[in-house]
């Protein structure tokens, strides 16, 4: 078969009259962005970007210099796109609006610039985790307000997970689709067109360091997975951790699998660890477009209100059938204790 580049591909999208001309040109500008982050992140040591940055984010927690460094080549590579009305990132306070001086589109784009901070200095995967929504219409200035559409109202939604190679996942709501960066080309080549994740898995995703902070429907459903062939399930099941959603997402894109961060009682005045607009609900969208499925255990991710910029939720996702399972045990529960 003739291997495929993203500008192809993206080709082909315009045609079938799934994307428009500038969101074409916005996805080009992402993802050349995602090349130079990967350059980054690849210089380790040597490049003298491992490490904390020295300051916190708008989250509290501290920053890491590849934070801060993937932020500055996302805003500036999308400051002269020409696509954009404005940007969010989990790292800001505030939403960028694109300078006076520069082009501006109809396109809201949302980012982690760098999920799984915390790998960065040992050497494990990373990843850059993005969305994109329409700016309603007349708004020259966007505000916070504008930014918050529920998921089902995303345009696109990606990641990019630098590994041992860099891969690209997209949708545009017409299938999930995986692309290879060629590094000696430069180019990122599609590698899986229409992934499907497996309904069915005995793989599953947790940091388990958390149990005993757990809601009871969760320390009842892990348990049975626990309790493998001798248990209620009646099959033996495998745990995953990696701690960068992107590597652990790209897992069960790949294999199949589950994965959760669920609400425990350290986190509960917060409503989750994970972020709604920059991690949630593009990786949902990716993930129901490749067949699987995505709750906070009590409804759909993607049909959430957002409240906030940068509001946290409970995230389960993957393989159909056990993510099922996980949310029937939660919304027992709630009718039980009502
Ligand atoms: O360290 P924990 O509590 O297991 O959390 C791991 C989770 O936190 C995250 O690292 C949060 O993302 P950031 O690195 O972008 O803050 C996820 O990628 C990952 O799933
Ligand atoms: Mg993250
Ligand atoms: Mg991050």
């Amino acid at each position: 078969m003739k291997p495929v580049s993203l500008i192809q591909f993206l080709i082909e999208e315009r045609r079938a009259g799934h994307i428009n001309a500038e969101l074409s040109l916005l996805i080009e500008v992402v993802t050349r962005a995602c090349k130079r982050i990967a350059v980054a992140t690849s210089k380790g040591a040597l490049g003298g970007v491992l490490g904390n940055a020295g300051s916190d984010n708008v989250q509290g927690e501290a920053q890491k210099k590849l934070d801060v460094i993937s932020n500055e080549i996302l805003l500036e590579a999308n400051a002269w796109g020409g696509h954009l009305a404005a940007c969010a990132s989990e790292e800001m306070e505030d939403p960028q609006p694109i300078p006076d001086m520069y082009p501006k589109g109809n396109h809201l784009l949302l980012f982690d610039p760098l999920d799984g901070s915390s790998n960065i200095d040992v050497n494990i995967s990373v990843g850059t985790i993005f969305s994109v929504l329409r700016c309603p219409e007349d708004v020259v200035e966007p505000r916070v307000e504008d930014f918050l559409q529920p998921g089902t109202q995303q345009l696109a939604a990606g990641y990019v997970v630098y590994g041992p190679a860099t891969l690209l996942v997209l949708t545009f709501g017409h299938g999930t689709h995986e692309f290879t960066l060629d590094r000696e080309v430069g180019s990122f080549m599609l590698s899986r067109r229409d992934i499907r994740i497996p309904e069915q898995t005995a793989e599953f995703a947790i940091n388990m360091s958390n149990q005993r902070h757990w809601e009871a429907p969760m320390q009842r459903y892990v348990g049975e997975l626990l309790a493998g062939k001798d248990g209620p399930r009646g099959k033996d099941f495998n745990m995953r951790w990696v701690a960068s959603m992107v590597a652990d997402v790209h897992r069960i894109i790949t294999r199949g699998g589950v994965f959760f961060y669920p609400l425990d009682a350290k986190i509960k005045a917060k409503g989750g660890k994970l972020r709604l607009m920059y991690e949630a609900n593009p990786m949902a969208f990716i993930v129901e477009q490749a067949g699987g499925a995505a709750t906070t255990g009590r409804e759909r991710i993607l049909q959430i209100q957002p409240g906030g910029l940068h509001q946290r939720v409970p995230v389960f996702l993957g393989s159909k059938g056990e993510v099922e399972v996980a949310t029937r045990y939660h919304r027992e529960a709630d009718v039980a204790y009502a």
